[in-house]
């Protein structure tokens, strides 16, 4: 397995907090080179690579001399607008070394929820990427709400990865790879080498971050790996302080954790719609319907019990068994919420007659349906 990252031929990598500001202390521009030097190494083999950076939020704490990770909102956003900017700078320097320009790439969920715009974002990073250039990627927590923002680069890496059709997504952290429990708890824990992204076992494995300085920890490192599958992206989880850490992981080297993709990439659109991070409203839905969306079919207006929210034609929906209360499947609905509340219960034939003009008659159709 490993020889599908050494043939991966466009990767994405996520470097975290404290590798980046060597645990809080500051920006550790020696890290930032080494990663820089890396890089171009691997686009000398004609290899395409998307850094997403954490150390924002760290790097801004030790630029306002700020001891402890604040919990306020605005503090933490004070505090990334500072960092992020000796971030960028510190990479353009270090790259700008090996004759490479960087491209700053801040992105909030909104950026990648709607639909336009996510492709948009595809197509200026993968432009990017044809040029030569490093996109240099992190959540925009000046401006993130707790509505919009990603929460954790681990999750941001994986979406990135599912955006550009990343083969690999390397996320390089302060331990070897995932471990059967916290090295920093448990001596005994012993380094998992390889394993299936999908596979629920890894999960109560991994616990939150490591350090007051980091957000992630290894679960969201699971998630992310999980996410990435979804278009086939393969994952390694590796110690990035060894030497040559990232040659090495992309050169398929059996170093770190393998969390390889099993199911095959979704089409572009569905993937899409698994990670669309949020919905603007719900179809409670009756047993049939849910039993008729496991077949992978069509919702009807006939299988909706009730309409929750407030949207538009286009809207992404999540869809919720009336009787177990799971919400089992997220899509594009063919009706706005009022349409929708007029035509719940209505047998498919119904529906011009009762909107007075002609409109779908699948309330989601199952090219825009994903089943959770
Ligand atoms: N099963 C596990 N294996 C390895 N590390 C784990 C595990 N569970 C929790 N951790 C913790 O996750 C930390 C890595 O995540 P995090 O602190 O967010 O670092 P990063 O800044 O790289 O995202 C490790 O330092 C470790 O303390
Ligand atoms: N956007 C934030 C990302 C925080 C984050 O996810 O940190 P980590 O868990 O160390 O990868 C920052 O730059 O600080």
């Amino acid at each position: 397995m490993r020889d599908k990252i050494r043939n991966a031929t466009r990767l994405v990598v996520k470097v975290g907090s404290a590798l980046v500001t060597n645990n809080g202390a500051g920006l550790d521009h020696g890290a930032l080179a080494d990663w820089a030097r890396q890089i171009a190494q691997l686009q000398q083999q004609g290899r395409q690579i998307a850094l997403v950076s954490s150390g924002a939020i760290a790097a801004g704490m030790q630029r306002l001399g700020w001891r402890t990770r604040p919990h306020e909102m605005h503090k933490l956003q004070a505090a990334a607008a500072v960092g992020q900017m000796g971030l960028a700078q510190a990479y353009e320097d270090a790259f700008s070394r090996h004759g490479l320009h960087t491209a700053q790439i801040l992105l909030t969920h909104d950026d990648l929820a709607d639909r336009k715009r996510y492709l948009n974002a595809r197509s200026t990073i993968t432009t990017l990427l044809k040029y030569g250039v490093v996109p240099i990627i992190n959540e925009n927590d000046t401006v993130v709400t707790d509505e919009i923002k990603f929460g954790d680069n681990d999750t941001l890496g994986a979406l990135v990865a599912n955006l550009i059709e990343a083969e690999a997504l390397i996320i390089l952290t302060d331990q070897d790879g995932l471990f059967t429990a916290d090295p920093r708890k448990d001596p005994d824990a012993t380094l998992i080498s390889e394993g299936q992204a999908e596979d629920p076992v890894y999960r109560s494995m991994a616990g939150g971050a490591g350090s007051g300085i980091s957000k992630g920890g290894m679960l969201t490192k699971i998630l992310a790996a999980q996410r990435a599958a979804r278009s086939g992206a393969h994952t390694m989880i590796v110690g990035g302080r060894h030497a040559d850490a990232l040659a090495r992981a992309a050169g398929g080297e059996p170093i770190g954790t393998l969390l390889h993709a099993s199911s095959t990439p979704l089409q572009a659109r569905k993937q899409w719609l698994a990670d669309h991070l949020k919905v603007a409203g719900t179809f409670v839905i009756d047993a049939g319907a849910a039993k008729a969306l496991r077949a992978g079919k069509s919702l009807l207006p006939v299988g909706i019990v009730e309409v929750e929210g407030d949207f538009e034609r286009g809207a992404a929906v999540a869809c919720r068994d009336d009787e177990t209360g799971v919400i089992l499947a997220r899509g594009l609905s063919s009706y706005s919420s009022a349409e929708a509340r007029r035509l719940k219960r209505k047998p498919s034939r119904e529906v011009e007659a009762t909107l007075g003009y002609v409109a779908e008659t699948e309330a989601i159709h199952r090219d825009n349906l994903i089943l959770l």
